[in-house]
């Protein structure tokens, strides 16, 4: 069992208000993107790490590279004005790898328990994503209005990695371009073709950090974390 790891993180942090990327805020003396990329390169079944990036950063990313190190970078392509600009710009350098994972820079706690569960689904369904249940309820509002409560039993909060057959998520991603769509995640652009995505039950630790607070909530998890 074998992938290889796009990792997009040439976002600008706006919501974390950190005046800089937020992928460089450090978290117990070590960079959130490291924190990341680590899981990946303790990984055997990692083949190699995709890191796509804003070019004004590249040094930047280098430098961390080489620091901690991270050897299993393989390739640093730049970004796009969309998340999903970015992830096709690293999709597009994936080479001899059938099972692609695609992992946010900013979700820190993913686990190599998780990431297997991942690929083993994606190696049986072609795409594989990791969700929790929802736990607060959803409504839906326009104009600070509620107009509906949406059913919460088959809601799920979606997180990544995801993992796909390669083939898969580039036509999805090519077929997304064609046709001008934009979603705000990779299996929505598969779903959209029709095609089935496996859900699987994540951990409510796998925050995105988003938000100044998810730091917060960051420092709690990390105390707690067993690899610490
Ligand atoms: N054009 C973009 C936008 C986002 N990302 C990456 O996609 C992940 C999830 O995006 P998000 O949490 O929204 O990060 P930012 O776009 O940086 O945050 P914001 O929307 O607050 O600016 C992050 O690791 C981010 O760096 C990216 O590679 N390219
Ligand atoms: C892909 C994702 O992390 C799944 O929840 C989320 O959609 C990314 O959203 P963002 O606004 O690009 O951070």
């Amino acid at each position: 069992m074998e992938y290889q790891v796009v990792i997009p993180a040439a976002g600008q942090g706006k919501r974390m208000k950190a005046g800089m990327n937020k992928q460089f805020i450090e978290l117990h003396h070590q960079p959130i993107i490291v924190h990341t990329l680590k899981v990946f390169e303790q990984d055997d079944w990692c083949q190699g790490i995709i890191v796509v990036i804003n070019e004004a950063e590249r040094e930047q990313f280098h430098t961390l590279f080489e620091q901690f190190p991270i050897k299993k970078v393989v390739s640093m392509v730049s970004g796009g004005a969309e998340r999903q600009h970015s992830v096709y710009n690293g999709l597009k350098a994936v080479k001899n790898s059938e099972i692609v994972l695609i992992h946010d820079g900013a979700r820190p706690f993913i686990t190599m328990e998780k990431i297997h569960e991942l690929v083993k689904e994606a190696e049986e369904h072609g795409a594989a994503i990791l969700a929790v249940p929802m736990k607060d309820t959803v409504k839906r509002a326009f104009d600070g209005f509620v107009a509906e409560t949406v059913e919460r039993s088959s809601l799920w909060a979606v997180q990544t990695p995801q993992a796909f057959r390669i083939s898969l998520v580039l036509e999805a991603h090519e077929q997304a371009r064609k046709d001008g769509y934009v979603g705000t995640d990779d299996a929505s652009l598969v779903e959209r073709m029709g095609k089935k995505v496996k859900i699987i039950e994540g951990d409510y630790r796998n925050i995105k950090l988003t938000t100044p607070d998810d730091l917060l909530f960051a420092e709690a998890i990390l105390s707690n974390w067993p690899s610490c």
